[in-house]
Protein backbone atom coordinates (compact mmCIF):
# COMPACT_ATOMS: atom_id res chain seq x y z
CA UNK A 1 0.00 0.00 0.00
CA UNK A 2 1.33 3.33 -0.83
CA UNK A 3 0.70 6.45 0.84
CA UNK A 4 1.41 9.98 -0.32
CA UNK A 5 1.24 13.25 2.46
CA UNK A 6 1.95 16.42 0.21
CA UNK A 7 0.84 18.57 3.62
CA UNK A 8 2.65 18.17 6.92
CA UNK A 9 0.65 15.80 9.16
CA UNK A 10 2.44 15.04 12.66
CA UNK A 11 4.52 12.70 13.38
CA UNK A 12 2.82 10.11 15.67
CA UNK A 13 0.19 9.63 12.83
CA UNK A 14 2.75 9.02 10.12
CA UNK A 15 4.21 6.37 12.62
CA UNK A 16 1.48 4.61 13.09
CA UNK A 17 0.73 4.82 8.97
CA UNK A 18 4.38 3.63 8.28
CA UNK A 19 4.13 0.72 10.19
CA UNK A 20 1.42 -0.66 7.31
CA UNK A 21 2.13 1.06 4.43
CA UNK A 22 4.95 2.73 2.31
CA UNK A 23 4.34 6.67 3.20
CA UNK A 24 5.83 9.39 0.79
CA UNK A 25 5.99 12.49 2.52
CA UNK A 26 5.89 15.92 -0.24
CA UNK A 27 6.13 19.05 1.17
CA UNK A 28 7.19 20.19 -2.11
CA UNK A 29 5.03 18.51 -4.59
CA UNK A 30 3.43 21.28 -7.17
CA UNK A 31 0.24 20.76 -8.36
CA UNK A 32 1.76 19.52 -11.81
CA UNK A 33 3.99 17.13 -10.00
CA UNK A 34 1.00 15.68 -7.90
CA UNK A 35 -0.99 15.05 -10.78
CA UNK A 36 1.64 13.49 -12.82
CA UNK A 37 2.36 10.97 -9.37
CA UNK A 38 -1.15 10.44 -7.96
CA UNK A 39 -1.59 7.83 -9.71
CA UNK A 40 1.16 5.54 -7.74
CA UNK A 41 -0.72 6.25 -4.73
CA UNK A 42 -3.49 3.74 -2.76
CA UNK A 43 -4.42 6.65 -0.50
CA UNK A 44 -3.94 10.59 0.01
CA UNK A 45 -4.02 12.60 3.01
CA UNK A 46 -4.32 15.98 2.87
CA UNK A 47 -5.25 19.25 4.70
CA UNK A 48 -6.87 22.34 3.25
CA UNK A 49 -4.25 23.67 1.14
CA UNK A 50 -4.15 20.68 -1.22
CA UNK A 51 -6.77 21.26 -4.00
CA UNK A 52 -8.20 17.57 -4.30
CA UNK A 53 -10.25 18.17 -7.67
CA UNK A 54 -12.30 15.76 -10.17
CA UNK A 55 -9.00 16.24 -12.45
CA UNK A 56 -6.84 15.20 -9.32
CA UNK A 57 -9.62 12.29 -8.08
CA UNK A 58 -9.90 11.08 -12.31
CA UNK A 59 -5.47 10.64 -12.30
CA UNK A 60 -5.50 8.85 -8.83
CA UNK A 61 -6.52 5.86 -10.85
CA UNK A 62 -5.77 3.57 -7.85
CA UNK A 63 -6.94 5.63 -4.79
CA UNK A 64 -8.92 4.00 -2.43
CA UNK A 65 -8.70 6.64 0.23
CA UNK A 66 -8.91 10.07 0.31
CA UNK A 67 -7.87 11.61 4.05
CA UNK A 68 -8.65 15.06 4.94
CA UNK A 69 -6.14 15.54 8.01
CA UNK A 70 -8.97 18.53 9.95
CA UNK A 71 -12.92 18.94 8.88
CA UNK A 72 -13.98 21.07 6.51
CA UNK A 73 -13.50 18.54 3.18
CA UNK A 74 -14.16 21.68 1.29
CA UNK A 75 -10.95 21.11 -0.76
CA UNK A 76 -12.24 18.00 -1.74
CA UNK A 77 -14.73 17.11 -4.99
CA UNK A 78 -16.42 14.40 -2.74
CA UNK A 79 -19.02 13.66 -6.12
CA UNK A 80 -16.16 13.51 -7.97
CA UNK A 81 -14.49 10.54 -5.18
CA UNK A 82 -17.86 8.84 -4.55
CA UNK A 83 -18.30 8.25 -8.32
CA UNK A 84 -15.33 6.18 -8.34
CA UNK A 85 -15.92 4.63 -5.24
CA UNK A 86 -13.22 6.46 -3.09
CA UNK A 87 -13.63 6.62 0.43
CA UNK A 88 -13.42 10.27 2.07
CA UNK A 89 -12.53 10.33 5.50
CA UNK A 90 -11.67 13.20 7.98
CA UNK A 91 -11.28 14.01 11.53
CA UNK A 92 -13.86 16.03 12.77
CA UNK A 93 -13.71 15.66 16.71
CA UNK A 94 -9.96 15.93 16.80
CA UNK A 95 -9.66 20.09 16.17
CA UNK A 96 -12.78 21.50 17.08
CA UNK A 97 -11.70 22.48 20.62
CA UNK A 98 -8.52 24.50 18.95
CA UNK A 99 -10.76 26.37 16.30
CA UNK A 100 -13.28 27.08 19.70
CA UNK A 101 -10.27 28.24 21.13
CA UNK A 102 -8.65 29.99 18.41
CA UNK A 103 -12.36 31.57 17.90
CA UNK A 104 -12.67 33.70 21.09
CA UNK A 105 -8.57 34.67 20.71
CA UNK A 106 -9.13 36.23 17.93
CA UNK A 107 -12.28 37.54 19.20
CA UNK A 108 -10.63 39.45 22.05
CA UNK A 109 -8.08 40.43 19.92
CA UNK A 110 -9.76 42.35 17.96
CA UNK A 111 -11.95 43.66 20.71
CA UNK A 112 -8.58 44.73 22.71
CA UNK A 113 -6.37 45.27 19.47
CA UNK A 114 -3.88 43.47 20.58
CA UNK A 115 -2.25 42.91 17.48
CA UNK A 116 -2.14 46.57 16.91
CA UNK A 117 -0.46 47.32 20.20
CA UNK A 118 1.99 44.89 19.96
CA UNK A 119 3.09 46.34 16.44
CA UNK A 120 3.11 49.80 18.23
CA UNK A 121 4.99 48.73 21.42
CA UNK A 122 7.49 47.05 19.07
CA UNK A 123 7.99 50.13 17.00
CA UNK A 124 8.76 51.98 20.62
CA UNK A 125 5.63 53.78 20.66
CA UNK A 126 3.35 54.13 24.19
CA UNK A 127 0.11 54.69 22.73
CA UNK A 128 -2.49 53.91 25.61
CA UNK A 129 -5.70 56.19 24.13
CA UNK A 130 -4.98 55.12 20.37
CA UNK A 131 -5.99 51.27 21.47
CA UNK A 132 -8.79 51.97 23.79
CA UNK A 133 -11.30 48.62 23.25
CA UNK A 134 -14.45 47.44 23.79
CA UNK A 135 -15.79 44.29 26.59
CA UNK A 136 -17.27 41.23 26.08
CA UNK A 137 -19.76 41.56 28.97
CA UNK A 138 -23.58 42.26 28.65
CA UNK A 139 -22.92 42.35 24.94
CA UNK A 140 -24.65 40.25 22.21
CA UNK A 141 -23.07 37.83 20.67
CA UNK A 142 -24.33 35.95 17.40
CA UNK A 143 -22.88 32.37 16.78
CA UNK A 144 -23.71 31.17 13.44
CA UNK A 145 -23.62 27.89 13.30
CA UNK A 146 -24.33 25.94 16.08
CA UNK A 147 -22.61 22.47 15.00
CA UNK A 148 -19.30 21.10 17.07
CA UNK A 149 -17.22 24.67 17.20
CA UNK A 150 -20.21 26.65 17.13
CA UNK A 151 -21.41 24.93 20.39
CA UNK A 152 -18.08 25.07 21.92
CA UNK A 153 -17.64 28.55 21.68
CA UNK A 154 -21.39 29.38 22.68
CA UNK A 155 -20.43 27.99 25.76
CA UNK A 156 -17.62 30.19 26.34
CA UNK A 157 -19.25 33.11 25.35
CA UNK A 158 -22.25 32.51 27.84
CA UNK A 159 -18.86 32.20 30.21
CA UNK A 160 -17.92 36.16 29.65
CA UNK A 161 -21.03 37.20 30.49
CA UNK A 162 -22.67 37.88 27.18
CA UNK A 163 -26.31 37.38 25.63
CA UNK A 164 -25.42 34.59 23.18
CA UNK A 165 -28.03 34.11 20.00
CA UNK A 166 -27.73 31.82 17.31
CA UNK A 167 -28.37 30.92 13.85
CA UNK A 168 -28.67 27.54 12.38
CA UNK A 169 -31.85 25.98 10.84
CA UNK A 170 -31.00 22.72 10.76
CA UNK A 171 -30.82 22.04 14.75
CA UNK A 172 -34.05 21.77 16.92
CA UNK A 173 -35.18 24.11 19.20
CA UNK A 174 -34.37 21.62 22.67
CA UNK A 175 -30.64 21.86 21.41
CA UNK A 176 -30.82 25.56 21.55
CA UNK A 177 -32.46 25.68 24.87
CA UNK A 178 -29.77 23.12 26.44
CA UNK A 179 -26.98 25.42 25.12
CA UNK A 180 -29.03 28.59 26.73
CA UNK A 181 -28.97 29.95 23.51
CA UNK A 182 -31.64 32.17 21.53
CA UNK A 183 -32.70 30.89 18.66
CA UNK A 184 -32.97 33.83 15.82
CA UNK A 185 -34.33 32.47 12.50
CA UNK A 186 -33.09 35.45 10.25
CA UNK A 187 -29.71 36.32 9.16
CA UNK A 188 -31.34 40.20 8.67
CA UNK A 189 -32.09 39.93 12.70
CA UNK A 190 -29.07 38.64 13.51
CA UNK A 191 -27.49 41.41 11.46
CA UNK A 192 -29.40 44.06 13.25
CA UNK A 193 -28.89 42.99 16.60
CA UNK A 194 -25.51 41.63 16.94
CA UNK A 195 -22.50 43.63 18.45
CA UNK A 196 -20.57 40.33 17.65
CA UNK A 197 -20.47 37.84 15.02
CA UNK A 198 -19.23 34.56 15.02
CA UNK A 199 -18.94 32.46 11.97
CA UNK A 200 -19.21 28.41 12.57
CA UNK A 201 -20.37 27.28 9.39
CA UNK A 202 -19.32 24.50 6.60
CA UNK A 203 -18.78 26.57 3.22
CA UNK A 204 -21.62 25.26 0.63
CA UNK A 205 -23.17 26.79 -1.48
CA UNK A 206 -26.14 28.35 0.61
CA UNK A 207 -23.34 29.37 3.31
CA UNK A 208 -20.96 31.41 0.80
CA UNK A 209 -21.42 34.89 0.87
CA UNK A 210 -24.30 34.56 3.61
CA UNK A 211 -23.13 37.95 5.17
CA UNK A 212 -22.43 40.19 2.34
CA UNK A 213 -23.13 44.02 1.41
CA UNK A 214 -26.69 43.99 2.06
CA UNK A 215 -26.25 42.46 5.69
CA UNK A 216 -23.36 44.73 6.36
CA UNK A 217 -26.26 47.84 5.69
CA UNK A 218 -28.13 46.38 7.98
CA UNK A 219 -25.53 46.07 10.71
CA UNK A 220 -24.55 48.08 13.81
CA UNK A 221 -21.54 50.50 13.53
CA UNK A 222 -20.13 48.59 16.71
CA UNK A 223 -20.29 45.04 15.10
CA UNK A 224 -17.41 43.10 15.10
CA UNK A 225 -17.46 40.17 13.65
CA UNK A 226 -15.18 36.54 13.66
CA UNK A 227 -14.16 34.16 10.96
CA UNK A 228 -12.51 31.18 11.90
CA UNK A 229 -14.33 29.14 9.64
CA UNK A 230 -13.90 29.47 5.80
CA UNK A 231 -12.87 31.96 3.44
CA UNK A 232 -15.97 33.76 1.64
CA UNK A 233 -18.88 32.32 3.98
CA UNK A 234 -18.31 36.55 5.02
CA UNK A 235 -17.57 37.96 0.86
CA UNK A 236 -14.31 39.29 1.09
CA UNK A 237 -14.99 42.33 -0.89
CA UNK A 238 -18.15 43.58 1.25
CA UNK A 239 -16.18 43.01 4.23
CA UNK A 240 -13.37 44.87 2.87
CA UNK A 241 -15.68 48.05 2.06
CA UNK A 242 -17.84 47.82 5.09
CA UNK A 243 -14.54 47.93 7.34
CA UNK A 244 -12.96 50.98 4.99
CA UNK A 245 -15.75 52.84 5.32
CA UNK A 246 -15.90 52.28 9.01
CA UNK A 247 -19.16 50.80 8.19
CA UNK A 248 -18.23 48.34 10.66
CA UNK A 249 -16.25 48.51 13.89
CA UNK A 250 -13.65 45.44 12.85
CA UNK A 251 -13.08 41.53 11.83
CA UNK A 252 -10.74 39.13 12.88
CA UNK A 253 -10.28 36.38 10.22
CA UNK A 254 -8.33 33.65 10.34
CA UNK A 255 -9.65 32.24 6.95
CA UNK A 256 -9.03 32.98 3.40
CA UNK A 257 -10.87 32.54 -0.13
CA UNK A 258 -7.49 32.03 -1.82
CA UNK A 259 -4.82 30.43 0.59
CA UNK A 260 -1.13 29.49 -0.12
CA UNK A 261 0.40 26.02 0.19
CA UNK A 262 3.07 26.47 2.96
CA UNK A 263 6.36 24.47 2.50
CA UNK A 264 8.78 24.45 0.26
CA UNK A 265 6.87 25.36 -2.85
CA UNK A 266 4.56 27.67 -1.00
CA UNK A 267 4.04 31.41 -2.14
CA UNK A 268 3.75 34.66 -0.13
CA UNK A 269 0.47 35.97 0.71
CA UNK A 270 -1.48 39.58 0.02
CA UNK A 271 -4.69 40.63 0.27
CA UNK A 272 -6.57 43.81 0.32
CA UNK A 273 -7.96 43.02 3.96
CA UNK A 274 -4.29 43.06 4.96
CA UNK A 275 -4.14 46.85 4.12
CA UNK A 276 -6.80 47.93 6.64
CA UNK A 277 -6.22 48.59 10.59
CA UNK A 278 -9.56 47.94 11.92
CA UNK A 279 -9.11 43.95 11.26
CA UNK A 280 -6.95 41.11 13.25
CA UNK A 281 -5.58 37.92 11.21
CA UNK A 282 -3.99 34.75 11.17
CA UNK A 283 -2.48 32.08 8.73
CA UNK A 284 -5.45 29.74 9.14
CA UNK A 285 -4.05 28.50 12.46
CA UNK A 286 -7.75 27.43 13.98
CA UNK A 287 -6.66 23.75 14.22
CA UNK A 288 -2.29 24.78 14.59
CA UNK A 289 -2.14 23.55 18.36
CA UNK A 290 -0.19 20.56 19.74
CA UNK A 291 -2.88 19.08 21.25
CA UNK A 292 -5.36 19.54 17.55
CA UNK A 293 -2.54 18.04 15.38
CA UNK A 294 -1.42 15.36 17.46
CA UNK A 295 -5.63 14.07 17.46
CA UNK A 296 -5.73 14.75 13.83
CA UNK A 297 -2.45 12.99 13.07
CA UNK A 298 -3.61 9.76 14.78
CA UNK A 299 -7.39 9.98 13.72
CA UNK A 300 -6.75 10.37 10.15
CA UNK A 301 -3.68 7.62 10.26
CA UNK A 302 -6.49 5.22 11.72
CA UNK A 303 -9.28 5.90 9.90
CA UNK A 304 -7.12 6.04 6.20
CA UNK A 305 -5.72 2.36 7.24
CA UNK A 306 -9.02 1.35 8.44
CA UNK A 307 -10.32 1.94 5.34
CA UNK A 308 -7.53 0.46 3.06
CA UNK A 309 -7.64 -2.72 5.03
CA UNK A 310 -11.86 -2.50 4.30
CA UNK A 311 -12.89 -2.00 8.11
CA UNK A 312 -15.29 0.29 9.04
CA UNK A 313 -15.21 3.95 8.87
CA UNK A 314 -17.16 6.80 9.50
CA UNK A 315 -16.45 8.24 6.12
CA UNK A 316 -17.68 11.50 4.81
CA UNK A 317 -19.53 10.04 1.96
CA UNK A 318 -21.83 7.27 3.37
CA UNK A 319 -24.32 8.88 3.34
CA UNK A 320 -25.63 8.75 6.80
CA UNK A 321 -25.37 5.68 7.03
CA UNK A 322 -25.11 3.84 10.57
CA UNK A 323 -21.35 2.83 10.69
CA UNK A 324 -21.28 1.89 14.45
CA UNK A 325 -24.30 -0.25 13.68
CA UNK A 326 -21.61 -1.88 11.11
CA UNK A 327 -19.45 -3.54 13.62
CA UNK A 328 -22.37 -4.79 15.80
CA UNK A 329 -23.41 -6.04 12.23
CA UNK A 330 -20.65 -7.42 11.07
CA UNK A 331 -21.60 -11.34 10.43
CA UNK A 332 -24.48 -10.05 8.81
CA UNK A 333 -22.86 -8.06 6.11
CA UNK A 334 -20.29 -10.68 5.82
CA UNK A 335 -23.07 -13.10 4.83
CA UNK A 336 -24.94 -10.88 2.92
CA UNK A 337 -22.13 -10.10 0.49
CA UNK A 338 -21.58 -13.81 0.19
CA UNK A 339 -25.27 -14.48 -0.54
CA UNK A 340 -24.58 -11.24 -3.07
CA UNK A 341 -21.75 -13.17 -5.17
CA UNK A 342 -23.80 -16.29 -5.68
CA UNK A 343 -26.66 -14.86 -8.20
CA UNK A 344 -23.68 -13.99 -11.45
CA UNK A 345 -22.37 -16.78 -10.41
CA UNK A 346 -25.23 -18.62 -11.35
CA UNK A 347 -26.95 -17.07 -13.89
CA UNK A 348 -25.74 -14.88 -16.61
CA UNK A 349 -29.35 -12.91 -17.05
CA UNK A 350 -29.26 -9.39 -15.51
CA UNK A 351 -31.31 -9.18 -12.28
CA UNK A 352 -34.26 -6.30 -12.07
CA UNK A 353 -35.51 -6.22 -9.19
CA UNK A 354 -34.08 -7.41 -5.68
CA UNK A 355 -36.22 -8.09 -2.41
CA UNK A 356 -34.39 -8.35 0.70
CA UNK A 357 -36.92 -9.42 3.44
CA UNK A 358 -35.33 -9.71 6.73
CA UNK A 359 -37.19 -12.07 9.52
CA UNK A 360 -36.55 -12.67 13.64
CA UNK A 361 -34.06 -10.75 15.12
CA UNK A 362 -32.09 -8.74 12.56
CA UNK A 363 -35.50 -7.36 11.35
CA UNK A 364 -35.32 -5.03 14.44
CA UNK A 365 -32.12 -3.78 12.93
CA UNK A 366 -31.16 -1.30 10.92
CA UNK A 367 -31.03 -3.29 7.63
CA UNK A 368 -30.32 -1.15 5.07
CA UNK A 369 -26.24 -1.25 5.31
CA UNK A 370 -26.97 -5.33 5.22
CA UNK A 371 -29.09 -4.29 1.66
CA UNK A 372 -26.21 -2.53 0.75
CA UNK A 373 -23.30 -5.38 1.92
CA UNK A 374 -25.55 -7.83 -0.63
CA UNK A 375 -25.97 -5.26 -3.44
CA UNK A 376 -21.70 -5.14 -3.28
CA UNK A 377 -21.53 -8.55 -3.54
CA UNK A 378 -24.28 -8.91 -5.83
CA UNK A 379 -22.43 -6.08 -8.50
CA UNK A 380 -18.30 -6.42 -7.82
CA UNK A 381 -17.71 -9.40 -10.00
CA UNK A 382 -19.54 -8.13 -13.01
CA UNK A 383 -18.36 -4.77 -13.40
CA UNK A 384 -15.16 -2.97 -13.72
CA UNK A 385 -15.58 0.05 -11.39
CA UNK A 386 -14.32 -0.28 -7.64
CA UNK A 387 -17.76 -0.93 -5.80
CA UNK A 388 -18.16 -0.09 -2.47
CA UNK A 389 -20.61 1.63 0.10
CA UNK A 390 -19.78 4.76 -0.87
CA UNK A 391 -21.29 4.14 -4.57
CA UNK A 392 -23.15 1.09 -4.43
CA UNK A 393 -26.42 3.12 -4.95
CA UNK A 394 -25.63 5.58 -7.45
CA UNK A 395 -23.93 2.13 -9.66
CA UNK A 396 -27.69 0.20 -8.75
CA UNK A 397 -29.87 3.58 -9.64
CA UNK A 398 -27.79 3.81 -12.59
CA UNK A 399 -28.51 0.06 -13.80
CA UNK A 400 -32.15 0.32 -13.49
CA UNK A 401 -32.14 -2.17 -10.67
CA UNK A 402 -35.15 -2.01 -8.25
CA UNK A 403 -34.26 -2.92 -4.47
CA UNK A 404 -37.14 -3.65 -2.00
CA UNK A 405 -36.36 -4.24 1.62
CA UNK A 406 -39.26 -5.40 3.73
CA UNK A 407 -39.20 -7.15 7.58
CA UNK A 408 -41.15 -9.91 9.30
CA UNK A 409 -40.54 -10.74 12.66
CA UNK A 410 -41.83 -13.95 12.70
CA UNK A 411 -39.40 -17.10 11.65
CA UNK A 412 -40.14 -20.78 11.43
CA UNK A 413 -37.02 -22.56 12.73
CA UNK A 414 -33.94 -19.93 12.26
CA UNK A 415 -33.48 -17.03 14.97
CA UNK A 416 -32.14 -14.72 11.84
CA UNK A 417 -32.82 -15.54 8.25
CA UNK A 418 -32.62 -12.97 5.37
CA UNK A 419 -34.02 -14.14 2.16
CA UNK A 420 -33.34 -12.75 -1.17
CA UNK A 421 -35.62 -12.91 -4.20
CA UNK A 422 -33.66 -12.14 -7.36
CA UNK A 423 -35.59 -11.38 -10.49
CA UNK A 424 -34.52 -11.32 -13.99
CA UNK A 425 -36.63 -11.14 -17.12
CA UNK A 426 -37.40 -14.94 -17.17
CA UNK A 427 -38.14 -15.84 -13.59
CA UNK A 428 -37.03 -15.35 -10.01
CA UNK A 429 -34.29 -16.99 -8.17
CA UNK A 430 -34.81 -17.30 -4.06
CA UNK A 431 -31.88 -17.47 -2.08
CA UNK A 432 -31.94 -17.54 2.07
CA UNK A 433 -28.98 -16.66 4.64
CA UNK A 434 -28.58 -17.23 8.12
CA UNK A 435 -26.04 -16.75 11.30
CA UNK A 436 -25.53 -19.56 13.29
CA UNK A 437 -23.90 -18.95 16.58
CA UNK A 438 -22.34 -15.72 17.07
CA UNK A 439 -21.19 -15.35 13.50
CA UNK A 440 -21.26 -18.16 11.64
CA UNK A 441 -22.89 -17.56 8.01
CA UNK A 442 -24.48 -20.39 6.46
CA UNK A 443 -26.64 -20.52 3.00
CA UNK A 444 -30.04 -22.41 3.84
CA UNK A 445 -31.94 -21.55 0.35
CA UNK A 446 -29.89 -22.03 -2.86
CA UNK A 447 -32.35 -21.14 -5.84
CA UNK A 448 -35.55 -22.68 -3.80
CA UNK A 449 -33.92 -25.73 -2.84
CA UNK A 450 -33.12 -26.29 1.01
CA UNK A 451 -29.46 -26.74 1.89
CA UNK A 452 -27.19 -25.42 4.65
CA UNK A 453 -23.76 -25.14 3.70
CA UNK A 454 -21.08 -22.62 4.95
CA UNK A 455 -19.99 -20.30 1.86
CA UNK A 456 -16.41 -20.55 1.15
CA UNK A 457 -13.99 -19.76 -1.25
CA UNK A 458 -13.60 -22.91 -3.78
CA UNK A 459 -17.44 -24.33 -3.88
CA UNK A 460 -18.69 -26.57 -6.94
CA UNK A 461 -22.14 -26.52 -7.34
CA UNK A 462 -24.11 -28.98 -9.51
CA UNK A 463 -27.64 -30.21 -10.23
CA UNK A 464 -28.57 -33.64 -11.71
CA UNK A 465 -31.80 -35.94 -12.33
CA UNK A 466 -32.21 -37.20 -9.06
CA UNK A 467 -31.10 -41.30 -9.71
CA UNK A 468 -27.83 -43.09 -8.28
CA UNK A 469 -24.55 -43.12 -9.36
CA UNK A 470 -24.30 -39.36 -10.24
CA UNK A 471 -22.90 -38.19 -7.07
CA UNK A 472 -20.11 -41.16 -7.53
CA UNK A 473 -19.16 -40.10 -10.29
CA UNK A 474 -18.68 -35.83 -9.63
CA UNK A 475 -16.41 -37.03 -6.65
CA UNK A 476 -14.48 -39.99 -8.07
CA UNK A 477 -13.86 -36.88 -11.36
CA UNK A 478 -12.95 -34.26 -8.46
CA UNK A 479 -10.46 -36.76 -6.50
CA UNK A 480 -8.60 -38.09 -9.88
CA UNK A 481 -7.97 -34.45 -10.19
CA UNK A 482 -6.72 -33.89 -7.12
CA UNK A 483 -9.18 -31.94 -5.75
CA UNK A 484 -10.30 -32.65 -2.38
CA UNK A 485 -13.72 -32.20 -1.03
CA UNK A 486 -14.26 -31.19 2.33
CA UNK A 487 -17.71 -31.16 2.51
CA UNK A 488 -20.59 -32.15 0.67
CA UNK A 489 -24.13 -31.25 0.79
CA UNK A 490 -27.09 -32.60 -1.42
CA UNK A 491 -30.67 -31.89 -1.63
CA UNK A 492 -33.44 -33.18 -3.81
CA UNK A 493 -36.56 -31.07 -4.97
CA UNK A 494 -38.77 -34.07 -5.15
CA UNK A 495 -41.38 -32.44 -6.94
CA UNK A 496 -38.96 -31.59 -10.43
CA UNK A 497 -37.15 -35.00 -9.54
CA UNK A 498 -33.71 -32.64 -9.56
CA UNK A 499 -30.88 -32.93 -6.50
CA UNK A 500 -28.93 -30.42 -5.96
CA UNK A 501 -24.89 -30.87 -4.66
CA UNK A 502 -23.25 -28.25 -3.38
CA UNK A 503 -19.35 -29.15 -2.63
CA UNK A 504 -17.18 -27.16 -0.46
CA UNK A 505 -13.70 -28.01 -2.29
CA UNK A 506 -9.57 -27.01 -1.15
CA UNK A 507 -9.07 -25.83 -4.81
CA UNK A 508 -9.52 -24.13 -8.04
CA UNK A 509 -12.15 -26.23 -9.85
CA UNK A 510 -10.31 -25.68 -13.97
CA UNK A 511 -12.15 -25.52 -16.72
CA UNK A 512 -11.44 -28.91 -18.08
CA UNK A 513 -12.39 -30.19 -14.44
CA UNK A 514 -15.38 -28.51 -14.60
CA UNK A 515 -16.43 -29.62 -18.26
CA UNK A 516 -15.57 -33.38 -17.16
CA UNK A 517 -18.63 -32.98 -14.30
CA UNK A 518 -20.87 -31.34 -16.85
CA UNK A 519 -20.42 -34.34 -18.93
CA UNK A 520 -21.22 -36.93 -16.53
CA UNK A 521 -24.42 -38.23 -17.73
CA UNK A 522 -27.47 -36.75 -15.39
CA UNK A 523 -25.82 -33.62 -14.52
CA UNK A 524 -27.95 -30.72 -15.80
CA UNK A 525 -26.10 -27.61 -14.48
CA UNK A 526 -21.86 -27.30 -12.79
CA UNK A 527 -20.85 -24.16 -12.13
CA UNK A 528 -17.99 -23.47 -9.75
CA UNK A 529 -19.04 -21.10 -6.77
CA UNK A 530 -16.28 -18.49 -4.92
CA UNK A 531 -17.49 -16.97 -1.91
N1 LIG B 1 -9.98 27.65 11.04
C1 LIG B 1 -9.71 26.38 11.21
O1 LIG B 1 -8.56 25.98 11.31
C2 LIG B 1 -10.82 25.40 11.29
C3 LIG B 1 -11.99 25.65 10.66
N2 LIG B 1 -13.00 24.73 10.68
C4 LIG B 1 -14.24 25.11 10.02
O2 LIG B 1 -15.20 25.47 11.01
C5 LIG B 1 -16.50 25.32 10.46
C6 LIG B 1 -17.41 24.63 11.47
O3 LIG B 1 -16.95 23.33 11.69
P1 LIG B 1 -17.78 22.30 12.61
O4 LIG B 1 -18.32 23.01 13.78
O5 LIG B 1 -16.93 21.13 12.81
O6 LIG B 1 -18.97 21.96 11.62
P2 LIG B 1 -20.36 21.25 12.00
O7 LIG B 1 -20.79 20.56 10.77
O8 LIG B 1 -20.24 20.50 13.26
O9 LIG B 1 -21.33 22.49 12.27
C7 LIG B 1 -21.79 23.32 11.27
C8 LIG B 1 -23.17 23.82 11.67
O10 LIG B 1 -23.60 24.73 10.65
C9 LIG B 1 -24.98 24.51 10.41
N3 LIG B 1 -25.32 24.97 9.07
C10 LIG B 1 -25.05 24.36 7.90
N4 LIG B 1 -25.51 25.09 6.87
C11 LIG B 1 -26.10 26.18 7.42
C12 LIG B 1 -26.76 27.32 6.87
N5 LIG B 1 -26.90 27.46 5.57
N6 LIG B 1 -27.24 28.24 7.73
C13 LIG B 1 -27.09 28.10 9.06
N7 LIG B 1 -26.50 27.04 9.65
C14 LIG B 1 -25.98 26.09 8.82
C15 LIG B 1 -25.17 23.02 10.61
O11 LIG B 1 -26.52 22.75 10.93
C16 LIG B 1 -24.21 22.72 11.74
O12 LIG B 1 -24.88 22.73 12.99
C17 LIG B 1 -16.32 24.58 9.15
O13 LIG B 1 -16.34 25.51 8.09
C18 LIG B 1 -14.93 23.99 9.27
O14 LIG B 1 -14.36 23.76 8.02
C19 LIG B 1 -12.90 23.56 11.38
C20 LIG B 1 -11.74 23.26 12.03
C21 LIG B 1 -10.58 24.14 12.02
O1 LIG C 1 -4.88 23.07 10.00
C1 LIG C 1 -5.54 22.62 9.08
O2 LIG C 1 -5.21 21.66 8.41
C2 LIG C 1 -6.86 23.27 8.73
C3 LIG C 1 -7.88 22.94 9.73
C4 LIG C 1 -9.22 23.17 9.18
O3 LIG C 1 -9.52 24.18 8.61
C5 LIG C 1 -10.20 22.11 9.29
O4 LIG C 1 -9.94 21.12 9.97
O5 LIG C 1 -11.27 22.25 8.68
Amino acid sequence: MRILVPEKIEENGLEILKQKADVDVRLDLTREQLLECIDQYDALIVRSATKVDAELISRGINLKVIGRAGTGVDNIDVDAATERGIIVVNTPDSNNMSAAEHSIALLLALCRNIPQAYMSLKAGKWERSKFKGVELYDKTVAVLGLGRIGSLVASRLKAFGMNVIGYDPYIPQERFDSMGVEKVDSINEIMQRADFITVHLPKTNETMGIISKKEFDMAKKELRIVNCARGGIVDENALYEALKAKRIAGAAIDVFTNEPKEGAAGEGFSHPLLELDNIVFTPHLGASTVEAQRNVGLAIAQQVLNALEGNVVEAVNLHGLNMKAATRLAPYLNLAEKMGRIYYQVESLPAEQIELVYSGDISKEDTRIITLSYLTGLLQPVTDERVNFVNIEKIIHERGIQVIESKNSHVDYFVNLITVNVKNKERMMTFAGTIFGKEEPRIVNFDGFEVDFMPTEHMLMVQNIDRPGIIGQVCTILGDNSINIANMKASRNTKHGINLMVLDVDSDISDEVLAAVKRVDGVLKAKELNL
